[in-house]
């Protein structure tokens, strides 16, 4: 990264700079390739950070399609870890899953179904999981809620097989105004593509372990058995094991590193698959130093920017990003390591910024907590607007639910800790509901970011961003107005 005079004498986030553009030799966005150095195996780099209200199996098979990657919480049974990781293994790497119904089914549970999917659409089966018709939100709408499916379904099903070339399912469902078609193969049901779905495959790179099949990585803590722990999630097939506490820079993290290392040596000396290692948080060049010679592969960046976070206003700890990453990103490189810039990302424009300051990827948390493909139950307030609800890891909320096994007193004394809100509402937004949706814009603004640098990946966007330091009005300067000044 080159810098635009002076390096001021404090710490930088993101809304604190802006990157000017340089002569560039990269005619088109469609040139860049984001595909990250972590070895994680992404094409584009974004990962969904590791809370239980962000990242479940249908966030980690939608992003998994278009290149990114989620990781599980560390609070979840290692069961339920095994099962989601399995659900994103079988899924397909192009169509996506659908919802099914039976036709027997009262349209109450439909409707309950739709909110779980951006295509808004649930496939009618058989017993014998055959599709026999398709129900959508217009089919659900104004009628008696004990209503069955097979009563309002469309039964004039526009289906095709897995050989179909996808251009012309694009033109056919145009041509027949259909948002979905579903797949189907002797007669059973593989999966639905649908006008947005494919477009995306066209654009995208789905992220694919050596087997082919959609990547999605796991969260350890530094308490308990970690070896079974990390044992377990390997063999259960996570491709990136995140060693994650608020405080990376500790002797127990360096430990649990130790432990998870051996774990990981193990299992690609049985295999022959390598599998990273990510640890953190951390935000000094001394802490990025400490974890990668412990043994981690990226070094997790960012103690307080989180959206749910109260480090900061507790403690009075943490590090403005911007300068955080730059300072670790730096020493990890010395290091052969590679850096996730991990919490405060509220718009495309971070995520270009931690690309420029040396990360390799960038985490999101609670902005995709507001969108179709997260975990939590759709809601709507009083105006109607849909939200879900979100709340940090280091909240009462999810300390007492990490420590369940314990004794009520440990976890009331746990509890008195919090860093985290528990409870925040997190709006989809109107113009970008799902994952993919906010994916699309990303992306979009990442690969104009890279042009406007004359960079074609990461590696020379690092190098060739030229990052400046603004005044709180020339952040202002670069917003849109949506409505007159007066
Ligand atoms: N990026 C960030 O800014 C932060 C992120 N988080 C997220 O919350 C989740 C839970 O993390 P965490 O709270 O570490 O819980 P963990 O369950 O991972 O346990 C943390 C361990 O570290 C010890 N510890 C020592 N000092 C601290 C400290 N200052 N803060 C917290 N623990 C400390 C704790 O012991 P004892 O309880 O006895 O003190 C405990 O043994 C993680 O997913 C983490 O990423 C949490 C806070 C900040
Ligand atoms: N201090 C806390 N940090 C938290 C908590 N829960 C999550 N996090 C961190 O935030 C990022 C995600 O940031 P976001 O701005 O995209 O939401 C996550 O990866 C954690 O590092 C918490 O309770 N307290
Ligand atoms: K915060």
């Amino acid at each position: 990264m080159k810098l635009l005079g002076e390096m001021p004498p404090f710490d930088l986030t993101y809304s604190d700079v802006f990157m000017v553009p340089s002569r560039s030799s990269v005619t088109s966005r469609l040139d860049v390739d984001l595909s990250t150095p972590d070895g994680v195996g992404t094409t584009i780099p974004l990962v969904v950070a590791n809370m239980t209200a962000v990242s479940g199996r249908r966030m980690a098979e939608t992003v998994a399609r278009r290149g990114a990657i989620a990781v599980l919480p560390q609070d979840i049974p290692v069961h339920a870890v095994t099962e989601t990781i399995d659900y994103v293994k079988a899924a397909h790497t192009v169509y996506e899953t659908p919802v099914t119904v039976s036709a027997e089914a009262p349209v109450a549970s439909a409707i309950a179904l739709l909110g779980k999917r951006a295509h808004k659409a649930a496939v009618v089966v058989d017993a014998d999981h055959r599709p026999v018709g398709v129900v959508t939100e217009g089919d659900l709408r104004d009628v008696d809620r004990f209503t069955t499916v097979g009563q309002v379904m469309s039964c004039d099903l526009f289906s095709v097989t897995p050989d179909a070339d996808l251009d012309q399912v694009y033109d056919d469902l145009a041509k027949h105004h259909l948002g979905l078609a579903p797949v189907v193969k002797d007669g059973e049901l593989q999966g639905v593509l649908t006008r947005k779905g494919i477009l995306r495959s066209a654009i995208y790179q789905p992220a694919l372990d050596d087997r082919g099949r959609l990547r999605i990585g796991t969260a350890i803590g530094i308490n308990g058995d970690i070896a079974a722990k990390a044992k377990a999630m390997l063999e259960a097939g996570s491709d990136v094991l995140v060693v994650d506490t608020a405080h990376g820079h500790q002797d127990k993290m360096l430990d649990a590193l130790d432990v998870v290392k051996s774990a990981r040596d193990e299992h690609e000396a049985s295999t022959g698959t390598r599998i990273p290692i990510a640890a953190g948080n951390v935000v000094t060049a001394d802490g990025a130093r400490d974890l990668a010679s412990a043994g981690a592969d990226i070094i997790k960046v960012g103690v307080g920017p989180g959206a749910m976070c109260t480090t900061r206003m507790m403690t009075g700890v943490g590090r403005p990003q911007f300068s955080a990453v730059l300072e670790c990103a730096a020493a990890a490189t010395e290091l052969g390591a590679h850096v996730w810039a991990d919490g405060g990302v509220k718009y495309p424009r971070d995520v270009a910024l931690a690309l420029a300051a040396g990360a390799g990827s960038v985490m999101i948390g609670s902005w995709f907590a507001g969108t179709w493909e997260s975990p939590g139950d759709l809601n709507r307030d009083a105006s109607g607007r849909f939200y879900k609800e979100s709340f940090g890891m280091a909240s009462a909320r999810a300390v007492s639910n990490r420590t369940q096994g314990r004794t009520a007193f440990d976890r009331a004394r746990s509890a008195l800790f919090e860093e985290g809100i528990s409870s925040s509402k997190m709006y989809l937004d109107a113009q970008r509901p799902g994952v993919e949706d906010l994916i699309d814009s990303i992306i979009a603004g990442v690969r104009s970011s890279f042009t406007y640098a004359g960079a074609r990946n990461i590696a020379e966007f690092r190098e060739r961003a030229t990052v400046g330091v603004q005044s709180a009005s020339g952040y202002d300067e670069g917003r849109p107005r949506e409505t007159s000044w007066s």
